[in-house]
C-alpha cells in the first residue's frame, strides 16, 4: 500500500553519461542487484497535489507515472547513481502532503535525512504560500539552513499566468533568503531531463559534502543497516496506516 520501490528490477537497465557541476555522473536506474557504497536520504515535501510523487517517480524510473494516488504516510523511491566512479543510492522519501496522512510520523520522515526538496505547484498560489510552514517543519526536525535544500516550482507545462509569474519572482526571493537553489520544472511530458538534473546536482552536492558515509558496505546484504532501515520503515508505515484507519 505505502511502498513503491520503483525501479527495483522492473526497468530496463540502461545508463548514460552526463555531468552535474563538473562531476562525472553515470545515471543508472536502480536495480535490486546493484551494489552501492552509501545512501543519500532526501525528503521531498510540499502541499498535497504539487507533484511530489510524479517528480520522484520521474527521477527514479525515467518515466511519467500514468496515474498517481494521494500518498499515505510515505513512499520510497530509489535510484543508484555513479558519481565520479562511486555508486551511490539516492533514496527519495515522497512524503504525504495531506496533514491527516502525516500526523505522528513526521519526525521519522526527517530522521537522518541529508537534504530536503520543497515543491510547490506554479499554478497553485496556495501551495507557494504554504512553503514557510514546510520550511519550519524541516527546521524543527533538524533540517535547517545548514542542510542542503532545494526549492522546486513544478508543473511549468501548465499555461503561464500573470499570477504564476509574480509568484515565481517571490519564489526566487524566498529561495535566496533561505540560501537554496530554485528550479522550475515539469514532471510531465519531456520534463524528465530537467528533473534528472535537479536531483543529480543535489546528489553531487551531498557527495562533495561527504554525506552518507558509514551506512552500508557495498554488495553486502547480510545484517546491513539499509535492511534494518527498510524493515523499520515498513513497520512504522503499517502503524501509521492502522492509526489513520482507526
Ligand atoms: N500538468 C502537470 N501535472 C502534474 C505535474 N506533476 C504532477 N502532476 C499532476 O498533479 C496531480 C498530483 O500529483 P502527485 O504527484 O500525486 O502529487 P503529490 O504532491 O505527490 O500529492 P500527495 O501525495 O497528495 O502529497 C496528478 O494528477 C499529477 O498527474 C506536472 O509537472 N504537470
Amino acid at each position: 500500500l505505502c511502498f513503491t520501490f520503483a525501479g527495483n528490477g522492473q526497468l530496463p537497465s540502461w545508463f548514460s553519461v552526463t555531468s552535474a557541476a563538473g562531476a562525472q555522473v553515470r545515471e543508472m536506474h536502480s536495480a535490486g542487484s546493484l551494489s552501492y557504497s552509501r545512501t543519500f536520504k532526501i525528503v521531498v515535501v510540499g502541499d498535497s497535489g504539487v507533484g511530489k510523487t510524479s517528480l520522484t517517480y520521474c527521477f527514479c524510473t525515467g518515466q511519467w507515472p500514468s496515474a498517481t494516488q494521494t500518498t499515505i504516510g510515505v513512499d520510497f523511491r530509489e535510484r543508484v547513481l555513479d558519481i565520479d566512479g562511486e555508486k551511490i543510492k539516492v533514496q527519495l522519501w515522497d512524503t504525504a502532503g495531506q496533514e491527516r496522512f502525516r500526523k505522528s510520523m513526521v519526525q521519522h520522515y526527517y530522521r537522518d535525512a541529508h537534504a530536503a526538496v520543497f515543491v510547490y505547484d506554479v499554478s497553485d498560489v496556495a501551495s507557494f504560500r504554504s512553503l514557510p510552514v514546510w520550511l519550519e517543519e524541516c527546521r524543527q526536525n533538524s533540517l535547517g539552513p545548514d542542510t542542503p535544500r532545494v526549492l522546486i516550482g513544478n508543473k511549468v507545462d501548465l499555461l503561464p499566468s500573470v499570477t504564476a509569474a509574480s509568484v515565481m519572482e517571490q519564489a526566487r526571493h524566498l529561495a535566496e533568503v533561505h540560501g537554496m537553489p530554485f528550479h522550475l520544472c515539469s514532471a510531465r511530458g519531456g520534463g524528465g531531463e530537467r528533473v534528472d538534473a535537479i536531483f543529480t546536482a543535489l546528489a553531487v552536492q551531498l557527495k562533495r559534502q561527504g554525506c552518507g558515509r558509514g551506512r552500508r558496505v557495498a554488495g553486502s546484504f547480510k545484517l546491513t543497516k539499509a535492511k534494518a532501515d527498510s524493515d523499520c520503515k515498513i513497520l512504522l508505515s503499517c502503524c501509521h496506516i492502522l492509526s489513520v484507519m482507526s
